[in-house]
């Protein structure tokens, strides 16, 4: 029997290495060659979105849109989520059809910085479960993949999260976000000041929430958190740690609570009992969701 969903994986992993070589040119000729950088002024004009730190370049759009035209070519009746066709009024819901859920370029501030960590990220849902998840680190050249139930792997090589059960002995990623309002800093940091004194060994981050999570699959930080976050930002990410043999949750009450995709709020973790502590550990506040209707 035809493997569908198998081909559909083979696909999205061609169409993000396709992507990736797109951001990658862009980003390195922004490190390295002032001539050329001065030549692509037009690509490197960067425009906002939802506030003045929410970037978005046009190399950002015109990657979603390499993306999902080479998929409906393939998949002529699959549905999108992309974040910059969201961005430009298209609506975000997630329904039970087979849905690619695409984050052209996760950690756009870096793109535009020459920060070196940039990922393109494309998860798949069907009946609202993700099937497969895959983030090409384009700069690292690192191809993440996770297959529901088959695993997760870097570059054909597997991934187990880290067995600390200690979050004292524990790295953890997180992310400001791109909210400038001050009671929304104010919470980010009382969660970061509790967190930070538990105390942990660290707090890291990358800059982009789908290479955080696969470092948490990859066993280089114990847990992930962030709120503020988008479906597009850890669709295919929430796969790769949960089949690298980690936990993701919410953030209500004491025990998280399942992880909504839409709910914009994620713990994603090495075991139960870490993210458990961060759950405790964090301010929940609740963003307005991706799928609620008034959100722009
Ligand atoms: O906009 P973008 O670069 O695709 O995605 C961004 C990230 O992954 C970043 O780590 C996170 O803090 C932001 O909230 C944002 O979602
Ligand atoms: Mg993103
Ligand atoms: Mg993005």
């Amino acid at each position: 029997m035809v493997d569908v969903w198998q081909t559909a994986m083979d696909h999205a992993v061609g169409a993000a290495r396709r992507a990736g070589q797109v951001c990658c040119s862009g980003a390195l000729i922004r490190c390295v060659d002032q001539v050329v950088r001065e030549a692509l002024q037009d690509d490197r004009k960067v425009m906002t979105k939802s506030s003045s730190v929410d970037l978005v370049t046009q190399t950002d759009q015109k990657v979603e849109q390499l993306i999902i035209q080479s998929v409906k070519e393939k998949f002529p009746t699959h549905r999108f989520i992309g974040e910059e066709s969201v961005a430009a009024g298209e609506s975000c819901v997630l329904t039970d059809a087979p849905t690619w859920i695409i984050d052209p370029i996760d950690g756009t501030t870096n793109f535009v910085h020459a920060f070196p960590f940039v990922a393109v990220s494309i998860g798949f849902s069907v009946n609202k479960q993700v099937e497969f998840g895959v983030v090409f680190s384009c700069l690292e050249d690192k191809m993440f993949t996770a297959r529901r139930g088959k695993g997760a792997f870097c570059d054909g090589e597997p991934l187990q999260v880290s067995d600390q059960e200690d979050i004292k002995q524990s790295i953890i990623a997180t992310e400001f976000g791109s909210s400038r309002d001050p009671e929304a800093v104010d919470r980010i940091f009382s969660s970061l000041r509790n967190v930070l004194c538990i105390p942990v060994h660290g707090v890291r981050g990358a800059g982009t929430a789908a290479i955080n999570m696969c470092l948490v699959a990859s066993g280089c930080v114990e847990a992930y958190y962030e709120i503020g976050i988008h479906v597009w930002d850890i669709a295919a990410g929430s796969l790769i740690v949960s089949e690298a043999g980690g936990v993701l949750m919410d953030v209500d009450g004491k025990d998280g609570g399942p992880l909504d995709l839409m709910s914009r709020r994620i713990v994603a973790a090495n075991s139960r009992t870490i993210a458990e502590r961060i759950v405790r550990e964090i301010d929940a506040f609740g963003p307005p969701r991706d799928d609620e209707p008034l959100r722009r």
